[in-house]
């Protein structure tokens, strides 16, 4: 009896899965049909079914970047996913990125909220999660472009750039025998975004428990999480995936609100002198009246600055290096360069950047063919729209593919070549990203608002790096397991090399 009770049980959740599955085949058809009704054309992009959307149909390619190059190739310049709940447009060529971030510039200025942005975001107080319609968004904008990273406010703090790179490298000579690069200057993009915050009142342990914590976010963050796809399956958290951002937060926030309680004992017994000199969070304590921040957001500024400001710099100065490492004639001529314009005797300066155009051109390369993610961050439409004669669906989220776009064969000549010289020819060709073939930052409303900030360090950082370290690939490794190539490139692990010091150890001394 029990049996035959099961057989039925059975037989109604089958009956039920198939006439869900088959509801939504229908749903799916008669939206497609209203679409061409009323002669709307979506973007092409692989066949998707219900649920499980498009990912049964997509080629098994790893790392992401080259997933995205081959649906590009397959699709052309705009293409169109689904999965579960979230529609997902990929623009891939300069026209189409024109088209979405200038001509519909405003429309597509917002940002999507699967979960991890919502904690990386906290929750939309942070600027790079906050929807463009928010009153807040361009006075925090504005904020962040005249007080925190303006060009003037970047030339007045070149002495905490010089004294972090001189702590990271004292650490490292410590074992040249084997240094992690990629933790060094993690650690170091850390120190420079607390130093931002703080001033100099922070300590290691803070810097440690940040950057560890940053590091779980991060790997959290890139997971697929089914709960953005299917939103009702949200509170079951079936991959621990939320449980895991929310300790992670939790942790930031003990340690955020910490230094902002230790600052703030600090103020009540400084002078107003005093406090100028101590990063923006004194500052924005300092605000009276109606502008007063509040507490959740002065974490979210100081949260903001972490995030945005340490993944970015870390990876493109630890790919420069491997990239210099791996091209001995370009490693002999930004040498060559150092050593006519610095040499041995003293370090190099910030102001010396503009004297090593070589330099500049690597970090420029770099940025070309290693920008921070594959893709700008997600961008996403309240509204839908028509862009290149293509209909968008509204709540669409929308990737600019910068790993196709900055490799395009018809504008660059041998585009997976690390050509610093290159850059030559390309003189006009600005960071700001405005004829669009060269887009690191982004471009428009929500373009990076700290492309000085980001090109001085990363300029600052290798030419200081290269200066004092001869570096080396670590005896016993190959020098094709080192390399990478456009069909393997460089495993997300950290860098590792050997090194000498090339300058008298007396340069390495802080003078205060
Ligand atoms: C070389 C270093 C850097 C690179 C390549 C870089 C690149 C980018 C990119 C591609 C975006 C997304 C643009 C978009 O979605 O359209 C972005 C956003 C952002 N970046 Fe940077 N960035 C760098 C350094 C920094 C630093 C040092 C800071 C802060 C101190 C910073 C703060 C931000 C913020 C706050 C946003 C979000 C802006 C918004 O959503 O309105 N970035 N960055």
């Amino acid at each position: 009896m029990f049996h035959e009770a099961g057989i039925v049980e059975m037989y109604w959740m089958a009956a039920t899965l198939m006439g869900m599955i088959g509801g939504m085949i229908l749903l799916r058809t008669w939206m497609t049909s209203c679409y061409k009704a009323r002669g709307l054309k979506l973007p092409p992009g692989p066949w998707s079914w219900p649920i499980v959307g498009c990912l049964p149909f997509l080629p098994k390619v790893f790392p992401r970047e080259l997933l995205l190059a081959k649906l590009a190739e397959k699709y052309g310049e705009l293409m169109m996913m689904r999965v579960g709940a979230r529609t997902t447009v990929v623009v891939s060529s300069v026209r189409m990125a024109k088209e979405f971030l200038k001509t519909h510039d405003h429309l597509f200025a917002n940002r999507p909220n699967p979960i991890a942005f919502q904690y990386i975001g906290f929750h939309d107080t942070g600027l790079s999660s906050m929807a463009n319609t928010s009153p807040l968004f361009r006075p925090t904008r504005r904020m962040f472009a005249t007080d925190i990273v303006s060009p003037r406010k970047v030339a007045t703090t070149a002495h905490v750039r010089r004294e972090q790179l001189l702590k990271m490298l004292r650490a490292i000579v410590q074992d040249l025998q084997q240094v992690n690069v990629s933790t060094a200057v993690s650690s170091l993009a850390m120190n420079l975004a607390l130093c931002m915050n703080f001033g100099k009142d922070y300590d290691a342990h803070d810097t440690e428990i940040l950057v560890r914590s940053f590091r779980k976010m991060v790997i959290l963050a890139q997971q697929r999480n089914i709960s953005d796809l299917f939103p009702a399956l949200r509170r079951f958290d079936l991959q621990g995936i939320e449980a895991g951002l929310k300790e992670v937060e939790a942790q930031w926030r003990q340690s955020i609100t910490a230094l902002i309680e230790k600052k703030k004992l600090q103020m009540s017994m400084w002078s107003s002198e005093e406090i100028k000199d101590t990063g923006i969070i004194s500052k924005l304590l300092s605000v009276e009246g109606a502008n007063r921040f509040s507490e959740e957001q002065l974490i979210a500024v100081v949260f903001t600055l972490l995030i945005a400001g340490t993944e970015s710099i870390s990876n493109v100065v630890t790919e420069s290096i491997h990239e210099v490492v791996s091209h001995p004639h370009i490693y002999e001529r930004a040498m060559a360069e150092l050593d006519a314009v610095v040499g041995t005797e003293r370090l190099v300066e910030e102001s010396d950047i503009v004297k090593l155009p070589f330099i500049h051109n690597i970090i420029k390369e770099t940025l070309r063919l290693h920008a921070p993610a594959p893709t700008l961050l997600p961008h996403r439409n309240f509204q839908a729209c028509e862009v290149g004669g293509y209909h968008i669906p509204a709540n669409s989220t929308v990737l600019v593919n910068l790993h196709t776009i900055m490799r395009d064969p018809a504008f660059w000549h041998s585009p997976m070549e690390f050509s610093p010289d290159r850059w030559n020819d390309l003189s006009g060709l600005k960071m700001q990203g405005s004829d669009f073939h060269y887009i690191p930052f982004g471009y428009g409303e929500r373009q990076c608002p700290a492309i000085t900030l980001g090109t001085t360090t990363v300029q600052y950082a290798l030419a200081v790096c290269l200066q004092c370290v001869k570096w080396r690939i670590p005896a016993g490794m190959e020098r094709a397991e080192f390399i990478a190539t456009p069909q393997e490139p460089r495993k997300k692990q950290d860098l590792i090399l050997e090194g000498t010091l090339r300058v008298v150890p007396r340069l390495l001394e802080i003078e205060t």
